[in-house]
């Protein structure tokens, strides 16, 4: 899974980010970490194609994608949205496969009702369930904890584990550090569209020459700005 992007941007010719090149392995987590506006999305956005101004190549496999806004259809039930998606792979153990989803989330009495009225972190959970109902080869996921409780919070790093021991990889952005510092084997660390740092936690160390946490690591390199 290569990704290469020269340039990509929200204008025809202007480059929000540039040189962003890494490569993620099967069975391991990639941190994709920076400031607001550092690029993260745009580099998701350019992964997904849908960015409107783009130069380079994307080498990745069938995705599953937890935007960073919940994307619902207005006029769908909870059913409707999974049916959809089901309907588009007519495998008959989807459905046992989206019950259990919906019980570990603690949604599945809510099948009729319409997500874009639920509360926030219960659309979140919406989104997951919908990321995670197909098993891929990749999962892109954008500011996934937002809005989730505790509990689903557990729930969540137990499925991604799961996936992980399976051999998926995965693309996690995220600001919570900590959070992201237990999960992650690697991390990309961009600023203003550019790659600042890449590596796994002991690498950044040693480019820092401490052995400090990854929220630490981050303070240093805008510190060094
Ligand atoms: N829809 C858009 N139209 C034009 N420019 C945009 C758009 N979305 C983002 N940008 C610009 O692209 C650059 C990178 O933004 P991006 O959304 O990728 O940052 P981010 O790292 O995801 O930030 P955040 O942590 O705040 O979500 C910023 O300069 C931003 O102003």
């Amino acid at each position: 899974m290569e990704i290469d992007i020269k340039k990509a941007g929200y204008i025809a010719n202007q480059s929000s980010i540039e040189q962003i090149e890494f490569s993620m392995q099967p069975g391991t987590i990639t941190g994709l970490i920076g400031g607001n506006g550092a690029g993260k999305s745009t580099t998701i956005q350019s992964m997904l194609g849908v960015i409107p101004y783009f130069e380079g190549t994307i080498a990745i496999p069938s995705y599953g994608y937890v935007p960073e806004r919940p994307l619902l259809y207005e006029h769908f039930t909870l059913r409707e949205h999974l049916q959809f998606l089901i309907d588009e792979f007519k495998e008959k153990t989807l459905w046992d496969k989206a019950e259990q989803l919906l019980t570990l989330f603690q949604i599945d009495q809510r099948l009729d009702d319409l997500p874009i009225y639920f509360s926030k972190g219960m659309q979140q959970k919406v989104m997951l369930v919908l990321a995670f109902l197909v098993e891929r080869p990749l999962y892109i996921l954008d500011e996934p904890f937002m809005g989730l409780d505790p509990r689903a919070m557990r729930e969540l790093l137990v499925l991604i584990e799961e996936r992980k021991q399976q051999g998926a990889a995965f693309l996690l952005c995220t600001h919570q550090l900590e959070m992201a510092e237990m999960l992650c084997d690697h991390y990309i660390l961009l600023h203003e569209g550019k790659i600042q740092a890449k590596g796994s936690l002991s690498e950044l160390q040693q480019m820092i020459g401490l052995p400090i946490s990854l929220l630490d690591i981050f303070y240093e390199f805008q510190g060094r700005l």
